[in-house]
C-alpha cells in the first residue's frame, strides 16, 4: 500500500490540481491532500477558509476510485522545521508531490522521496488567474470542478472575494 501527500494552498482547487490527483492516483492507493497556509483567509492571495478548501476538495473527488484525506497545514514562521510539523500533522505517507521549489528543497533535505508533475495548461490553470477571473466577473467556472462553483455559491464566496480585494485596493 502507497500513501502520497499533495500540499497545495488550493485557493481555489482547479482543474489543474485534479489532473495532478488524476495523476497521482495512478501511483498510489491512498493520497493526503495537505491544505497550505490554512491559517489564512479573507484575503485576495488567500480568499477560502481551511474548511472551504476541504469541502471543494473532498466534493471534486468524491467519485475517484483513490481514498483521500484532505489535512489542514498552519504556516510556521521556520522553513527548518517545516517537514517535521508536516508530518505531525499527516497520515504517515511514502511520498510527496509538489511543483513549488521551496517545499521540493525541503522534502529533498529531509530525504523524503518528492515527485514533480508536468503543468497542465498553466495557461489559465493557476489559482490567481482563478482569482482574478472571480473578482472581475470573468469565466471562472470553466477551470474548476463542477464541486467547487457549487461551494462558492454555497458560501457567497464571489461576494468575499471582491470585497477584500476592493478593500485591498482602497489600502485598508
Ligand atoms: N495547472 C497545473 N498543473 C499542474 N500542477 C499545478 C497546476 N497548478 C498548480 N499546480 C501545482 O499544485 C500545487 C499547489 O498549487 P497552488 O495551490 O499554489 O496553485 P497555483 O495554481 O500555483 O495557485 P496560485 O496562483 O494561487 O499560487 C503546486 O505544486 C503547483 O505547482
Ligand atoms: N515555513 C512554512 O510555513 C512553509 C514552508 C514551505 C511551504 N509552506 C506552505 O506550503 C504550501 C505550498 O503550497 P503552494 O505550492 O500552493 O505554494 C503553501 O501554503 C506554503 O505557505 C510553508
Amino acid at each position: 500500500m502507497t500513501r502520497g501527500f499533495y500540499i497545495g494552498r488550493f485557493q481555489p482547487f482547479h482543474n489543474g490540481h485534479r489532473s495532478m490527483v488524476e495523476q497521482i492516483a495512478a501511483d498510489v492507493d491512498e493520497l493526503v491532500l495537505g491544505i497550505g497556509s490554512a491559517d489564512d483567509s479573507h484575503t485576495v492571495r488567500n480568499p477560502f477558509t481551511a474548511g472551504e478548501r476541504i469541502m471543494m476538495i473532498t466534493k471534486s473527488l468524491v467519485d475517484y476510485d483513490l481514498v483521500t484525506y484532505a489535512v489542514p497545514i498552519e504556516d510556521l514562521e521556520r522553513n527548518s522545521v517545516w517537514v517535521s510539523h508536516v508530518q505531525s500533522m499527516s497520515p504517515d505517507f511514502d511520498v510527496a508531490y509538489s511543483n513549488n521549489p521551496l517545499v521540493i528543497q525541503l522534502f529533498r533535505e529531509a530525504d523524503i522521496d518528492i515527485r514533480q508533475s508536468p503543468m497542465f495548461n498553466r495557461e489559465v490553470l493557476e489559482g490567481s488567474e482563478v482569482r482574478e477571473r472571480m473578482i472581475n466577473d470573468g469565466d471562472w467556472e470553466s477551470l474548476v470542478p463542477d464541486a467547487v462553483v457549487e461551494v462558492v455559491d454555497e458560501i457567497d464566496g464571489l461576494e468575499r472575494i471582491q470585497m477584500v480585494s476592493d478593500s485591498d485596493s482602497n489600502g485598508e
